[in-house]
């Protein structure tokens, strides 16, 4: 049982935990792997150990899934929003009571600082509790029609939903896209990233815990293959991505052979302009947050960072300071503000992007190199110093494509007019921000940038009641806010006659 994993968090320390639970969840339990072949190891980033095995779901393993998501789907579909709603508040409620345990258990999948994953812990409860909140207000409409007929809209779940998750922030995400679904009426197959297998199954017990009909929200395991079994499953209304382009072009394709409705919620390469009147100290704290979370591995971050040419050294001059004095080292500790990249792979592609900007003529300003932490049991955790670069182009490779890791690119502009058009030179479209002082200035710009989300002095804060999602190849669909009930709902029209027919044959 995963509880004994949670009630070992307040002892646990970096570089001490393995997991041998199952961690496929369905029908309101744990579920052993059918076949142990085809072991993936998952890493503890911070020191690189193994902390599992993952034993990724075949075809029998996902039709079973789906089916029991199937049998909770008509009970559930069948309560009042309210009822709904008690259940999903019961399950905030016990995220939020375990909510250091759960980050814990996340930093030691993720590699992240515990007191990111803290907020990323909240903001997953907090969502959860907003959709309760919308559960109860779900209605129709009543339209008054001559004769005395009439017609009334139902709004009506769509049956199970598939969601499949990146590895970013593991808990969030399962619980981003469960929460609108259940507060619709629907059921959830979730697919975690192969990379963090752990958290969202602590999410379906809680669920179940909370009262949630068995099989109301299942985890199955695994990678492309899993996933694409996912798409192709005819019992499956709707799917809902998060993850690259090249993977979200994929789930597309296959979803439509099902005409299936689809979610994309994909990569970015965001802009953030800051001009001259910025109040600087708040501009360079944005920057940061625009590009360092979760060493750097964040969709939206803001890592083309246009900074208007007559304040760029006093620009550098902080933010190379700041960058230069993030802690950086054991996740689960509290002091720590940056942790470990999400594997080895990564960490040595996003190193690779620095070599190639320096050898596109970037000038690295601090960082961008391995880093070894001096504690002997982080020696093998994939960490890496923050960088900042300089003299960088817009054709430049750390420019043009999604780095994913906790490199910001600086860029110099001169007027309002060429930035914005520089800005929106990408097929990437997830988010933007503007650091002005100039009020209209702000709202033009936010007006011309092409992308789902523009913050307008600040970056990064996700509040559940915002709508995300993107632009362009950046995805489309929308997760958070009162619009995602659309995406996780459909409208059916009853039209109804109070007199004779009146007939054409
Ligand atoms: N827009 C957002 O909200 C958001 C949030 C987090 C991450 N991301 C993006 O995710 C990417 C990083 O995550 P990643 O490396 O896990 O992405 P990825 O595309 O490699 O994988 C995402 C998920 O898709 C699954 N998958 C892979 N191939 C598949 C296939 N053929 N069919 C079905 N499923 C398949 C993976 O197993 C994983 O669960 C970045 O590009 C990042 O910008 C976007
Ligand atoms: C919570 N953030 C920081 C807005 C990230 C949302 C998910 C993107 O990767």
């Amino acid at each position: 049982m995963s509880q004994s994993i949670l009630d070992t968090m307040p002892g646990a320390t970096t570089g001490t935990v393995s997991i041998t639970d199952s961690l496929n969840f369905w029908d309101g339990k744990r579920v052993k792997p059918r076949e142990e072949k085809n072991a993936e190891p998952v890493f503890e980033p911070a020191t690189g150990r193994v902390l599992c095995q993952l034993f990724p779901c075949g075809s029998e393993e996902v039709d079973e899934a789906i089916k029991s998501a199937h049998a909770a789907y008509q009970k559930w579909s069948k309560l009042a929003g309210m009822e709904r709603a008690r259940v999903m508040l019961e399950a905030a409620r016990i995220i939020r009571e375990r909510r250091d345990k759960i980050a814990k258990l996340e930093v030691i999948n993720n590699g992240k600082s515990i007191t990111e994953a803290q907020v990323d812990i909240d903001i997953a409860w907090q969502c959860i509790e907003y959709y309760a909140g919308l559960a109860g207000t779900l209605a129709g409409q009543h339209i008054q029609l001559p004769g005395g007929a009439f017609a009334y809209t139902r709004r009506e779940p769509l049956g199970v939903c598939a969601g499949i998750g990146a590895w970013n922030y593991p808990f969030q995400i399962a619980a981003w896209k469960s929460a609108p679904a259940l507060a619709c009426g629907n059921a959830m197959v979730f697919k975690p990233s192969p990379m963090t297998p752990v958290t969202a199954v602590i999410l379906a017990e809680i669920y179940k815990e909370a009262g949630v009909p068995d099989g109301l929200f299942c985890v199955v395991q695994g990678g492309a293959e899993t996933g694409s079994l996912l798409c192709h499953h005819p019992m499956v209304a709707k799917v809902s991505f998060t993850g690259s382009v090249p993977t979200g072009k994929k789930v597309m394709e296959m979803s439509a052979k099902g005409v299936k409705q689809v979610t994309l919620e994909l990569g970015g390469k965001s802009p953030l302009l800051i001009f001259k009147d910025s109040e600087l100290e708040n501009a360079v704290k944005g920057a940061l947050m625009a590009n360092f979370l979760t060493q750097g591995q964040v969709c939206c971050n803001g890592t083309r960072v246009y900074v208007q040419r007559e304040i760029m050294p006093q620009f550098l001059e902080e933010v190379v300071k700041r960058t230069k004095a993030i802690p950086l080292g054991d996740p689960l500790l509290n002091d720590t503000r940056m942790g470990a990249l999400i594997s080895k792979p990564q960490l040595d592609k996003v190193l690779r992007y620095v070599d190639q900007a320096k050898k596109e003529g970037a000038k690295v300003l601090c960082g961008g190199d391995p880093f070894v932490p001096s504690d002997p049991k982080l020696k093998g955790g994939y960490f890496m110093s923050p960088c900042v670069l300089d003299n960088c182009r817009d054709d430049m490779t750390c420019v043009k494509e999604e780095i994913f890791g906790p490199v910001m690119s600086v860029l110099p502009f001169d007027t309002e007019e060429e930035v914005i058009k520089r800005a929106n030179d990408t097929t990437f479209g997830l988010a933007s921000g503007v650091f002005t002082r100039d009020i209209a200035r702000a709202h033009r710009v936010a007006e011309n940038l092409e992308a789902g989300t523009c913050f307008i002095n600040n970056y990064n804060i996700s509040p559940v009641e915002v709508p995300f999602g993107g632009y362009k190849n950046s995805g489309f669909g929308r997760e958070n806010g009162q619009v995602t009930i659309e995406y996780y709902s459909q409208l059916k029209t009853v039209v109804v006659e109070m007199g004779d027919v009146d007939s054409l044959f």
